[in-house]
């Protein structure tokens, strides 16, 4: 939850439903830097939220069957609207992370469906994480999605970079574009052609967006819509619509405390270049082996036992990450969700491990990675703190696995500079 500042009270304007932990904190992130008061819940509140101007319900539900993402997101949709929400936000990777099969098309249509809306805006553009959208084509910096590292992603790989293309695959409904020139003549001139888009029966539209202006555009433009489905980038045009206007204060946590840690499940080209530096650094580092974990070998209690003698000084780091051709001889092995889903188990329970042992300061890589330790820890609500780097912030926790509040980091896989992991630790110092 950020400061509540001398504001009348309201209920919050924006519900958002996130569908991976490092990607709500990612928004929560965007939302906070705009001007909001922010508080992200992991999983669907059940508790009336405190007096904020957007509320981030934190889903693990990217990778899980598409019916059982429907129904999470709109239990998570109905209790926003009981919170008194009005404006709707449906956070996805800004990479586009999804299988053929879903879960962004049919959460989508499911949440349009039950607000009774006919149409909606599409986008994952976030410039400032190097993610544009032109002519509904997906960059991640100079490449198309398809040539960036998330064709090998352990489980959505994407080998496509239209998105017209990819959404239209996972929905019922009509995907158009929404070219970056429509967006570039304003936020009415964008109004009238997403309004005849609607009339023509179209219910997505992939909005191109190259820089932060465009987003800007685009925010102005979306005032009153219903629902927004987007990366966390839109998030940053959506606070002049309330009025609200970036704040510094926003971003203070309380002081940091105990021993720092990393736990890494991520195998990203982004993570597994952080975890490089860190073990080229000099940092202690322990790999998890899945085949180990497969095999019966209580991995989590061997980290545990090598962590024990370390913590206090340096941060160390527990990783799974891996490059692509280890990952896939694993997944030959074991088969995919199955590997995932043994890494994800273990990394909590060592991350859980690591809190008991005193770990007060701990960052996690890897979105799926960070839905388990988080569940793990039984962390129910966080307050967003200062950026790392776009698209993490620090975070304030208080675990109901841990007699003192801690602090988190959840890091996508894909973001963060290569010195991510000490760049982290030396913010908080
Ligand atoms: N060495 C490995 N072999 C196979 N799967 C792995 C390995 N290391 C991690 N994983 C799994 O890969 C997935 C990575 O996803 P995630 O944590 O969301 O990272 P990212 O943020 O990079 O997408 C997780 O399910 C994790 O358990
Ligand atoms: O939008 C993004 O890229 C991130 O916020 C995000 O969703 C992260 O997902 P992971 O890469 O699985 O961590």
């Amino acid at each position: 939850m950020t400061e509540h500042h001398a504001r009348p009270a309201r209920p919050p304007v924006l519900g958002c439903i996130a569908d991976d932990f490092t990607g709500a904190t990612d928004l929560a992130n965007n939302l906070v830097r705009s001007g909001m008061r922010v508080v992200q819940t992991i999983g669907v509140p059940t508790v009336p939220v405190p007096d904020v101007d957007a509320v981030v319900v934190a889903l693990k539900s990217r990778t899980i069957p598409p019916q059982e993402a429907v129904a999470l997101s709109l239990a998570a949709l109905e209790a926003l609207r009981t919170q008194g929400c009005r404006q709707f936000y449906f956070k996805v990777c800004s990479t586009f992370d999804s299988t053929p099969q879903g879960n962004i098309g049919p959460v989508a249509e499911a949440l349009l469906a039950r607000l009774g809306a006919a149409f909606c805006c599409v986008t994952p553009a976030f410039p400032q994480a190097q993610r544009t959208v032109y002519m509904g084509h997906l960059f991640v910096g100079r490449v198309p999605l398809h040539e960036s590292g998330m064709r090998n992603h352990p489980l959505t790989p994407m080998t496509d970079s239209n998105l017209v293309r990819v959404l239209q695959a996972q929905c019922s409904g009509r995907v158009e574009l929404l070219e970056l020139a429509a967006v570039r003549a304003g936020a009415d001139a964008l109004r009238t052609r997403m309004a005849r888009l609607e009339g023509e029966g179209v219910r997505f539209a992939v909005v191109d967006a190259i820089a932060d202006e465009d987003l800007m555009v685009l925010g102005r433009a979306l005032a009153g819509a219903p629902l927004v489905v987007a990366g966390s980038g839109v998030a940053i045009g959506l606070a002049q619509n309330h009025g609200l206007a970036p704040s510094q204060g926003a971003a203070q946590l309380p002081p940091p405390g105990g021993a720092r840690a990393v736990v890494s499940g991520s195998c990203s080209e982004a993570t597994n270049a952080q975890v490089q530096a860190f073990i080229a650094a000099g940092g202690p580092a322990f790999a998890v082996d899945p085949l180990q974990i497969a095999a019966g070998a209580d991995v989590a209690g061997q980290a545990l036992h090598w962590a024990a003698e370390r913590l206090g000084g340096a941060p160390v780091l527990v990783y799974a990450s891996a490059p692509p051709e280890a990952v896939q001889s694993v997944q030959r092995a074991l088969g995919a969700a199955a590997a995932g889903a043994m890494v994800e188990e273990t990394l909590a329970r060592i991350a859980r491990g690591l809190v008991d042992q005193g770990v007060r300061q701990l960052v996690v890589a890897g979105g799926e990675t960070s839905g388990a330790v988080v569940q793990a820890l039984g962390v129910e609500q966080l307050r967003i703190g200062a950026q790392i780097d776009p698209g993490v912030p620090w975070c304030h926790a208080v675990a109901r696995h841990c007699d003192a509040p801690l602090h988190l980091a959840l890091k996508s896989g894909n973001f963060g500079a290569v010195d991510f992991f000490h760049k982290a630790f030396g913010q908080l110092a």
